[in-house]
């Protein structure tokens, strides 16, 4: 028997397929990217959705597929409207239900309209990885107007009716697994370094690139893995940064990244208290008595001995073992946490980390003193 006779075991994730979420404000060079993907990639069959957040036809949504250079067009069956709005199964299932009646895709690129949120249509396809599904969230790319990202970051419009003041190209910025900087042909290098620092700012965790006619090498782009512990060292390289970009600028902004390195290692009770509390419960205040929000965490954390990749999005989190392999190198494996929201502050989150961490360490009530 040859090699080729023995049966491969491949992990499940290997053989799922990519999706990839493009944001970015109106003309920030989207479109320019997503026919730059097609043209780099044309022996691969990537699907391209479009989604029109809430316009036009609430049933179905164009998908474009392109196979060896050429482009068709597909309709995605949605039974509940459009696809960040539909329940997660709902726009999961209709992309899986056109793979089998059209054969697998390589990639899936998801398009996001300028002013959406992609928090929630990250949250449909990363939450499906549990489920066995044969699509995974890889991550979201923000691809932004070098000239324009400054007045859109202040923009008081374009804020979302969920109570919180933060705009959509807050919330894109500190959302973005990548930035891509586009047309820096266009802008000084004054407003080229300001926009940096302000990104960094924002999100402290984030992976930016500047870019002329959204230009970039595919592989600093694709395949990510930026929610799965198999791609833990870029990430933990990017935790590991994080503090030094911080110190970079320091705006007026209640919105910011802050960092909560972890000197021990937490029980999974006192994590998942931590995270119920200030999550869900919204019970973290800052000094002004104003309430905390978390729009993105990242964070590698001991979990009674071993690493684990920590991940949120809103109110939405996801713990996975790291893989002995994926691990980075010496001086990466440091504990710590990274925050992206609004009104935080290091030593309100580490007081409330240290209540969980008390609160779980307290024996259960005996008997005798429930009685009483
Ligand atoms: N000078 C210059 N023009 C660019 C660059 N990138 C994109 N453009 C142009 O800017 C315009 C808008 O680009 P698109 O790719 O359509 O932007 P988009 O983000 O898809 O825009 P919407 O669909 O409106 O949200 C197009 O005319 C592009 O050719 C760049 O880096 N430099």
């Amino acid at each position: 028997m040859d090699d080729d006779d023995i049966p491969q075991l491949v992990p499940a994730t290997f053989q799922s397929v990519p999706v990839t979420i493009i944001t970015g404000y109106l003309g920030a060079g989207k479109t320019t990217l997503l026919n730059y993907i097609l043209h780099e990639q044309s022996e691969k069959k990537i699907a391209v959705i479009l989604n029109e957040f809430g316009e036009g036809s609430a049933l179905e949504k164009s998908i474009s597929v392109g196979n060896e250079g050429a482009l068709y067009e597909e309709w995605l069956e949605l039974r509940n409207g459009c696809l960040c709005c539909s329940v997660k199964d709902n726009g999961v299932k209709a992309i899986e239900n056109l793979m089998t009646k059209r054969g697998k895709f390589d990639y899936i690129l998801l398009e996001t309209t300028g002013l959406a949120d992609p928090g929630p249509i990250a949250t449909i396809f990363w939450l499906d990885k549990e489920l066995g599904s044969d699509i995974f969230l890889d991550g979201i790319i923000t691809v932004v107007d070098a000239n324009h990202c400054l007045e859109q970051i202040d923009d008081k419009a374009n804020t979302f009716d969920d109570g919180e003041p933060c705009n959509a190209a807050i919330r894109q910025v500190c959302l973005a697994d990548l930035i891509l900087l586009n047309k820096t042909d266009l802008a000084s290098k004054e407003i080229v370094q300001k926009t940096k620092d302000v990104i960094h700012a924002l999100n402290g965790v984030v992976d930016l690139i500047e870019t002329q006619h959204s230009k970039v090498s595919l592989d600093r782009i694709l395949d990510l893995r930026a929610y799965s512990g198999s791609g833990s060292e870029r990430i933990e390289r990017l935790l590991a940064s994080s503090q030094e970009s911080q110190k970079l600028s320091h705006l007026d902004k209640d919105v910011c990244s802050v960092t909560l390195p972890l000197a021990a290692p937490l029980t999974r009770g006192a994590l998942d208290l931590f995270l119920q509390r200030l999550l869900w419960e919204r019970r973290l205040l800052d000094d002004k008595g104003d309430t905390a929000s978390v729009i993105r965490l990242k964070g590698v954390v001991n979990l009674e001995g071993a690493p684990h990749l920590l991940q949120a999005v809103y109110q939405t989190w996801d713990l996975e073992a790291v893989p002995d392999a994926a691990r980075g190198g010496e001086g990466l494996d440091r504990d710590r946490l990274i925050f992206i929201g609004r009104n935080l502050e290091e030593k309100s989150l580490r007081r409330l980390l240290e209540e969980c961490v008390d609160a779980e360490a307290q024996p259960p009530p005996s008997y005798s003193s429930l009685s009483r």
